[in-house]
């Protein structure tokens, strides 16, 4: 469905760039951000210091055993920094591929004195260019005049041209694609730097990056942790002196560092990372980090039923005749209706007209004022030179607007919409002043598997709502059809916000998806709004994502991804955390054993040495870092089930796991490293 063409690749190039920007991290004041390891890089320092200086730091005789401490230690500090550096590094990469795309233009501006070339860089919102056929498009933009063929792949990865014409939800241009076919004047939209590449290469690059509501909670958590630990080991040193025991500052850091989270503090910024960049790779732009969490944790997510749940290509399938009409009068006022109605289900009524072969007089239609549809209105149509009115549009609002002019219902016209609508189709309701002709079979189709999806958000706990500008009817046989929770039907665009706002209020996350102007608003006050890259420029700035595919589908794996990252984040805290207790038992018993040689039988794990189990601990606390860079870069593998089930199963998983690992692999890492120590 989606084209994934986006995927950017581990390349040797990216490793490399990794593993020297692994150093550059070492600086103490990017180190800083990272409290966790800032500590473990202090501590590697002092240790540093005690090789250095032995005599100072009254470190005696044991060089050998600090050394290896030291080394462990720097390897812990790099191996996080190379954590974050790979999650950032596959970001990178992907700007690179859009600078490319970004290079410098010349636009064919309007100016009074005619058509002038500037260099695109000087385009201010509201300047009008002219692009012709081969051109690229210098800058974000709505078309306001022509129709063309542009090829977009250099954003969406899509290589099929799109069309763009002036008026309507396909207007909007982006800086940097390329016309195919015809001409087009388009209204610049941004100002220098403001663009959407622009927006998205900084996005990529992470310079918008900044810590979520999350990971700040987290954060604190962690820092409260390493504040415990360093107090205890802190005080540990003194009380043990007073029972006569020595231990030595290589020791009690090596202490702190296996007892501190540092798995989740070195994994926790490429963990976020890397959920943004599989949003990416989705071929989503997420705005924010906080945008993909909070898709992460919706509750409600609302749909559009045209296009969304079904394809959206409702077409005219048959006339039927109301009253003692016939069937050919019903065609003729649907196509005077619907010669200048530029929808599909304009469009489909013509093509119709053709395939049935009736008459109509087209002149008739292109003299008279247009009345273009509307979800306001739910009508559209013409008033003709002669001062008579034709309208088409939803049976309500055609018999509405009929009875205002004093006409009456026929009898039959109820009963055979409902026929229409019962089957998940559309009827449209054809009038000409007071007197209603008959209607319009509007087919439209569900999308394969679509029941399935709501199933699996169901599973999560998720309610869908899907809302159309259809009658209840076809809403409920759609909405039966497509498995969704509950619908909304004869709604307008305000009824999408009013929804939104009573959800919210209910103190749930609501996700939806929209292209037009009127869904701006609606797209700003859900928690994630998801913009189709086909639509308006106002609903491309209201939404927090925005989908290079237009696919209004995809924001149920959106959310899927959201619910992965959080997944991630808490299972990897949970084995992190786990982890740090059981090192606990390898490594307590050995530091007093150093001291007291009679305290070997608390030697449960029956490690080599004290200093080997020492060592173990350390270096099992350091590996373990890139060995789940690759479970935290992908996220761990996620089944759709309740809130609680998942939690009683990543405790079990990554909780016990995480008690039982360090067991195992210390006992190993130990088998070797005594061979030495
Ligand atoms: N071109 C048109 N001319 C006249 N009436 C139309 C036209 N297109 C749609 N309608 C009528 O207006 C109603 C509302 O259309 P609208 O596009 O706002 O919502 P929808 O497509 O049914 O729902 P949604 O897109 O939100 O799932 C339609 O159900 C139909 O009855
Ligand atoms: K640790
Ligand atoms: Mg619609």
């Amino acid at each position: 469905m989606q084209s994934s063409t986006r995927k950017s690749m581990l390349t040797s190039t990216i490793l490399k760039d990794a593993v020297i920007d692994s150093f550059k991290k070492l600086n103490p004041i990017t180190m800083m951000k990272n409290p966790v390891m800032f500590v473990v890089e202090v501590g590697t320092f002092i240790v540093l210091l005690t090789v250095l200086l032995p005599d100072f730091m009254g470190a005696k005789g044991h060089v050998g055993f600090n050394l290896t401490v030291f080394f462990v230690l720097l390897i812990t500090v790099l191996f996080a920094n190379f954590a974050e550096a790979l999650a950032e590094g596959r970001g990178k990469a992907q700007a690179d591929s859009l600078k490319q795309s970004k290079q410098q233009l010349s636009a064919n501006k309007r100016t009074f004195s005619g058509i002038k070339a500037v260099p695109s860089t000087e385009l201010r919102k509201g300047d009008i260019v002219v692009v012709s056929q081969g051109e690229m498009i210098p800058g974000d933009g709505e078309v306001i005049e022509g129709l063309a063929s542009v090829d977009e792949s250099a954003i969406t990865g899509e290589s099929a041209p799109v069309i763009k014409e002036a008026g309507g939800d396909f207007s909007s241009v982006t800086g940097g694609t390329r016309v195919v076919s015809d001409r087009i004047v388009v209204q610049i939209t941004s100002d220098p730097g403001e663009s959407f590449i622009d927006r998205m290469i900084s996005l990529v690059e992470g310079a918008q990056r900044q810590k979520t509501p999350n990971e700040l909670a987290l954060n604190t958590l962690l820092i409260s942790l390493t504040l415990i630990f360093l107090i205890v080991v802190v005080t540990l040193a003194p009380i043990a002196r007073y029972a006569g025991v020595n231990i030595e500052a290589p020791v009690l850091i090596a202490l702190l560092v296996c007892l501190i989270p540092t798995t989740i503090g070195g994994l926790l910024s490429a963990i976020g990372i890397a959920g943004m960049d599989r949003v990416t790779q989705f071929n989503v732009i997420a705005m924010s980090g906080k945008a993909v969490e909070a898709a992460g944790d919706i509750n409600t997510m609302i749909l559009d039923k045209t296009g969304t749940i079904t394809f959206g290509n409702r077409m005219a399938s048959s006339f039927i005749p109301v009253g003692n009409e016939k069937i050919e009068t019903v065609g003729y006022w649907s196509a005077i209706t619907s010669v200048k109605d530029e929808t599909p289900e304009g469009r489909s009524v013509i093509d119709l007209m053709r395939a049935e072969q009736y008459e109509y007089d087209e002149k008739l239609a292109i003299d008279a004022e247009f009345i273009a549809f509307k979800a306001e209105t739910r009508m559209s149509g013409v008033d003709l030179r002669d001062g008579r009115q034709v309208r088409k549009g939803a049976v309500d609002a055609v018999k509405q607007w009929v009875k205002a002019q004093g006409g009456s219902i026929p009898a039959d016209l109820d009963e055979k919409g409902n026929a229409i609508a019962s089957k998940g189709g559309t009827p449209l309701a054809v009038a000409i002043g007071n007197r209603i002709v008959g209607l319009i079979y509007l087919k439209d189709t569900v999308k394969p598997g679509m029941r399935e999806r709501f199933e699996q958000l169901r599973k999560m706990g998720i309610k869908t709502i899907m809302c159309t500008g259809d009658n209840p009817l076809t809403a409920a046989t759609i909405a039966l059809e497509a498995g969704v929770d509950d619908f909304i039907a004869e709604s307008k665009p305000e009824d999408k916000i009013a929804v939104i706002r009573r959800e919210q209020a209910e103190g749930k996350l609501v996700a939806m998806t929209g292209d037009g102007t009127n869904d701006a608003p609606a797209l700003a006050q859900a928690d994630v709004g998801l913009a189709m890259n086909s639509g308006t420029t106002a609903a491309k700035e209201a939404a927090n994502m925005v989908d290079l595919d237009s696919d209004p589908s995809k924001i149920i794996e959106v959310v899927s991804i959201g619910k992965q990252l959080l997944m991630t984040r808490g299972a990897l805290t949970t084995f992190s955390i786990a982890n740090d207790v059981a090192k606990y038992f390898a490594i307590i018993p050995a530091m007093f054993t150093i001291a007291i040689p009679q305290m070997d039988g608390l030697n449960i794990m029956h490690l080599g040495s004290p200093s080997s189990a020492i060592l173990s601990a350390l270096i099992f606390n350091a590996i373990i870092i890139p060995l789940l860079i690759p479970l935290a870069m992908r996220g761990i593998a996620y089944k759709p089930m309740s809130a609680m089930k998942l939690l009683g199963k990543n405790m079990t998983v990554y909780g016990l796991g995480g008690i039982i690992a360090p067991f195992i692999g210390i006992k190993l890492i130990d088998l070797i490293v005594h061979l030495w120590v």
